[in-house]
């Protein structure tokens, strides 16, 4: 069994799609604007290896499923059509049991059914493909790769919430996400830096959903994220951490219904609601309104203070990584963060782009492009037993 890995990361509105020789990527799809109000139309975006542009525009697509029936029609017209030797999905929530890739089988699909509650705007869209690939190609070997895995190296007493216990009895507990970001990261770090790859540590993910986790020699000590995806630090449109006593209030007063809850804390919060612009950190770094600003203040400053905090669960800081969207584009998020954090001994030279810190820091900062596209890739022929294909990273 030999050829390419196809890997499916299904998000709440998109689906991000490539195909894999090894680590190098041969084709790369950006299914968007999914699920969203009939009208609001679906789009995808197309690039081949070498980054060109092979198609671009709206798709005759409302949900998950017929967008990737689109892009496989698309691959049978233009591409010779869609033979990977094995496909590999980002799972969000693997629970309890679930705590390392797995290859799909239907009693795997009915646990990660049975997870849809803890994690409803991400696990319906993780399982919708990997339904759709078994019906279309059912000897197609499928791999689920879950983000909460890599935090099942936390302690007990980290993962807990202080309710009475027969809640985590019931899986109420913290978990973590973006395990699959982490978990590249920690790869990356033993080529790159040995303090941090050997050290205390925290990563900072901060895309459109954003978490830090704090790490010792590469393994996750404690992370923002907790129970769901909304837990940590503020997002792009994800509220992050708030007092439940605010929602008992929203719920009981005004009588906010679950779903306008949901709504509010997933959709209409973060960076979105406190600009009013826009959840998008491009906006808020272009716009000149004081809202915009305040937004990435408050931002950079929740994300210092939350850099406090995992130093604490580590003990102390040797270094700190930025990664994802923000993280490895936005220059001026990531140097505010920093000066937040002079306190701990990080100087960073804010021109530089790869490794920042001074010499004179006591903290080694860097940034790190994510690719949790490749880490799925590696899993699935590690799970597969797949020849590892071209070694080539990205
Ligand atoms: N050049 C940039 N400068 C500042 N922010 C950026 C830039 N590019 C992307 N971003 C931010 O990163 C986010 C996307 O991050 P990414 O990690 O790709 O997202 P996702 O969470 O969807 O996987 C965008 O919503 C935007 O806020
Ligand atoms: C877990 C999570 O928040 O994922 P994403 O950043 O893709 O929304
Ligand atoms: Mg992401």
């Amino acid at each position: 069994m030999d050829g390419p890995v196809a890997v499916v990361n299904g998000g709440s509105s998109t689906v991000k799609f490539s195909l894999l020789n090894g680590e190098q990527r041969l084709l790369s799809a950006l299914l968007d604007r999914l699920g969203d109000k009939p009208g609001n139309g679906a789009c995808a975006h197309l690039r081949d290896a070498a980054g060109t542009v092979l198609f671009q525009g709206p798709i005759p697509a409302q949900t998950h499923e017929e967008a990737l029936d689109w892009l496989f029609a698309w691959l049978q017209r233009n591409d010779g059509g869609f033979e990977p030797a094995a496909v590999g999905h980002r799972v969000v929530h693997g629970g309890d049991r679930l705590i390392r890739p797995v290859r799909v089988t239907d009693e795997v699909i009915g646990q990660i059914e049975a997870l849809i509650p803890l994690a409803p705007l991400h696990q319906p869209h993780n399982l919708a493909p990997i339904r759709l690939l078994a019906t279309k190609f059912p000897d197609l070997p499928q791999v689920a790769c879950f983000d909460t895995a890599f935090h099942a190296t936390q302690s007990a007493i980290e993962k807990r919430f202080a309710l009475p216990r027969e809640y985590e009895a019931a899986g109420i507990r913290r978990y973590g996400f973006h395990g699959l970001s982490y978990e590249y990261i920690a790869s990356r770090l033993a080529e790159i830096d040995p303090v941090a790859a050997a050290g205390r540590t925290i990563v900072c993910h901060l895309g459109n959903g954003a978490s830090l986790c704090a790490m010792r020699a590469g393994r996750s000590v404690a992370t923002t994220m907790s129970f769901t995806a909304l837990d940590g630090i503020p997002m792009g449109t994800r509220c992050g951490a708030i007092d439940p006593g605010v929602l008992l209030h929203l719920m009981d007063q005004p009588g906010m219904d679950t779903r306008t809850l949901s709504d509010l804390l997933y959709k209409r919060s973060g960076l979105l609601g406190l600009s009013g612009l826009s959840g998008d950190m491009r906006d808020l770094l272009a716009s000149a309104r004081p809202e915009a600003a305040e937004a990435v203040e408050y931002f950079c400053y929740r994300i210092a203070r939350e850099i406090g905090s995992l130093s604490a669960a580590l003990g102390g800081l040797d270094a700190l990584v930025f990664t994802a969207g923000i993280g490895e584009h936005a220059a001026s998020v990531r140097a505010r963060i920093c000066e937040l954090s002079a306190w701990l001994g990080v100087a960073i030279d804010p021109a530089a782009n790869r490794v920042l810190h001074t010499p004179e820091s006591r903290i080694h900062v860097l940034v790190v492009p994510t690719n949790e596209e490749a880490m799925i890739a590696r899993h699935v022929r590690r799970t597969l037993a797949l020849p590892p294909g071209s070694p080539r990273p990205l």
